[in-house]
């Protein structure tokens, strides 16, 4: 058993979202562990990325969407008054779908953070080198520094937007479907990344990809028309869930 076994670092508790009147996450309550892979799975519209959106803030964006209930990262409330959700995104990382690179060099795009938070030339330099080699990188951009992150295959991109959260060191890495883009090596890359990071950091990943959620989750919630349905051990959920509809999805009859 790892050391961490046992430590939640999300606790979310009772929540619930609505965009205006329509309720789209309905009485969630769910711990996250520390340093593992967390999978969200489930149909199309059933509110996966609302609930990963939730856990730094992002639906704040969302002029209609209201929230209730808590969610506790380390057992502070980041919904709380006093939280400073600039410094709440470079604790929760996201990376996106789709490969968003900034239209600048590779270097300038995993240098964007660590310069904004103000380290010095030398820093910013060693945080670079550090998250281009920790998003396995490194080896194929090492001549590639100053080219323009657009000429990167769509991997590699992704990996650059991996790279590029990382230099901001933040404790937790949201992934929304990364891996939808992308061919089957460049998958597997990014899985093997995951796996690679959670030594690092507690991971939350939407994903459509049921073998996907296999590989490489130690956890899984399956989520159903706003709700959870159940969560439990990857191993536990795949082998045998408890719930007549996890069984259902798992297996393809729907979804
Ligand atoms: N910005 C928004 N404004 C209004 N409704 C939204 C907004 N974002 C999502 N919704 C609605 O909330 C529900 C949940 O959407 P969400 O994108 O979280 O689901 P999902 O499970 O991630 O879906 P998918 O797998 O297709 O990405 C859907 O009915 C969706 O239409």
């Amino acid at each position: 058993m790892s050391k961490n076994e046992n430590i939640i670092n999300i606790k979310i508790e009772n929540l619930d979202l609505w965009y205006g009147e329509k309720p789209a996450l309905k009485d969630i309550s769910l711990d996250i562990p520390k340093n593992k892979v967390t999978a969200l799975i489930g149909p199309s519209g059933c509110g996966k990325s609302t609930f990963l959106r939730c856990l730094n803030r992002m639906n704040d964006l969302v002029k209609t969407c209201r929230i209730e209930g808590d969610v506790l990262i380390d057992e502070q409330n980041i919904y709380g008054k006093d939280v400073d959700v600039v410094d709440l995104r470079k604790r929760v990382g996201m990376v996106f779908q789709k490969p968003n690179p900034f239209p600048m060099s590779v270097y300038d795009n995993v240098a964007y953070g660590p310069r904004i938070h103000g380290l010095s030339k030398s820093e910013v330099d060693e945080r670079v080198h550090k998250a281009l080699e920790d998003a396995a990188l490194m080896e194929e951009v090492r001549d590639r520094l100053n080219d323009k992150a657009f000429s990167l295959s769509g991997g590699q991109q992704q990996r650059l937007c991996i790279a590029r959260t990382l230099a901001v060191r933040p404790e937790i890495i949201l992934f929304d479907e990364p891996c939808s883009a992308l061919d089957p090596i460049s998958t597997s890359k990014i899985e093997d990344l995951i796996l690679e990071l959670k030594k690092d950091y507690t991971i939350v990943i939407v994903t459509h990809n049921m073998q996907q959620a296999a590989r490489i989750s130690d956890h899984t919630a399956f989520f159903l028309l706003g709700e959870l349905i159940e969560f439990g051990k990857t191993k536990h959920i795949f082998e045998d869930p408890q719930v007549k509809s996890t069984e259902d999805y798992i297996t393809g009859r729907f979804g």
